[in-house]
């Protein structure tokens, strides 16, 4: 199964004790003023490592606890620094942590990673607080706390072109048309709800990966129905190409349709707004095809291209015209 959102507690290693050089019980010195620092406890690490690719090892394990710094001992003698619990994730996955509510890092590139709790750092020895006149300090300090959290990693799709549409538009459809992803297709709004990504092979050497993602209502940018998770995945794509179904079942307005969607984008983040869209009537086998081609065209002043799943009309223009888009949309 793709897994794309899961959430874990992490809590770094405490530091160890410094040292007292002295018997804990009676005071009585051991070593004299020699104690050493303890060791840092070990932080805990999330790398975006190649090769992995989902996230779903995590579900396993809710708890990552990295191990404690050692305590110093007599003899100037550190403690340990305990070895750092690694968290290997896929590229593209963005950490959050969940109490404080904020993005941590985007680990979007191979080998970029983030400290996302920081072991307590080791106490000091007594040795420290040797001075002129005190040459056996009873003083040492404890190790510090290492740090917790709640984090969330979540896995953005990658991928050239993200398909944009109301629920029902048939964007699984499409995908289903033009790749040999397999993805679930319903008459009925919201069936897919997660993204599924195709290869799409235009010819021996042009391809293109297509993302089919959920699709988009009203208030989505605010959250509402699966909007941002909608959107999180679309925001990592280069070209968008915009589904508008001639005839919904729900009796709404295509060309409204079309705009509810646009503003949902726009509210949700302006670049994404500005990425290179290209808006297609699907289902054009159906009779109203024509007239929502025609109005969207008026609206938008864009040339507006049909495609039906059901005849194959349309759908080889409509990807030769989606890779020329690309094509000429930089990488960013
Ligand atoms: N007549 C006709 N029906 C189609 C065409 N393409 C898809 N459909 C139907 O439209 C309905 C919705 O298709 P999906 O591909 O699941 O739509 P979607 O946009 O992925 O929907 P969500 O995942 O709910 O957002 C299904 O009943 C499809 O069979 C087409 O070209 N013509
Ligand atoms: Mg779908």
């Amino acid at each position: 199964m793709f897994i794309d959102r899961v959430t874990v507690d992490v809590e770094a290693g405490r530091g160890g004790d410094g040292c007292m050089s002295f018997r804990r019980e009676k005071y009585v010195p051991r070593g004299g003023p020699d104690g050493g620092d303890g060791g840092n406890g070990g932080s805990v690490i999330v790398i975006a490592e190649e090769g992995v690719d989902s996230l779903s090892e995590l579900t396993h394990r809710k708890h990552w606890r990295a191990k404690s710094g050692t305590p110093g001992q007599g003899k100037k003698c550190h403690g340990a620094n305990a070895d750092d619990l690694v968290i290997h994730v896929p590229p593209g996955t963005v950490v959050i942590d969940e109490k404080g509510d904020f993005f941590l890092k985007d680990l979007a590139a191979p080998g970029e990673q983030v400290v996302a709790a920081r072991g307590g750092k080791g106490g000091k020895g007594n040795t420290r607080f040797k001075s002129a006149t005190n040459q056996a300090p009873r003083e040492f300090t404890r190790g510090g706390d290492g740090e917790a959290r709640r984090l969330t990693f979540e896995l953005k799709v990658l991928a050239d072109v993200g398909l944009l549409g109301k629920p029902n538009a048939g964007k699984s459809t499409l995908l289903s048309r033009v790749s040999r992803a397999r993805p679930e297709i319903a008459d009925y709004p919201f069936t897919t709800k997660i993204p599924n990504l195709g290869i799409v092979q235009i010819d021996i050497d042009r391809t293109l990966v297509m993302a089919d993602i959920p699709g988009l209502i009203e208030g989505a940018a605010e959250g509402a129905g699966l909007g941002h998770e909608f959107l999180r995945h679309v925001e990592r794509t280069r070209v968008l190409v915009h589904l508008v179904e001639p005839t919904p079942v729900d009796g709404t307005d295509p060309v409204e349709n079309y705009q509810a969607i646009r503003q949902e984008v726009e509210a949700y983040d302006v670049d994404l707004a500005n990425r290179p869209e290209i808006i297609a009537v699907s289902k054009c086998e159906l009779p109203d095809a024509t007239e929502v081609q025609a109005k969207l065209a008026e609206l938008t002043g864009k040339d507006i291209l049909r495609f039906s799943a059901v005849t194959g009309e349309g759908l080889n223009d409509l990807m030769n015209r989606t890779y020329a888009v690309l094509a000429e949309t930089p990488n960013s």
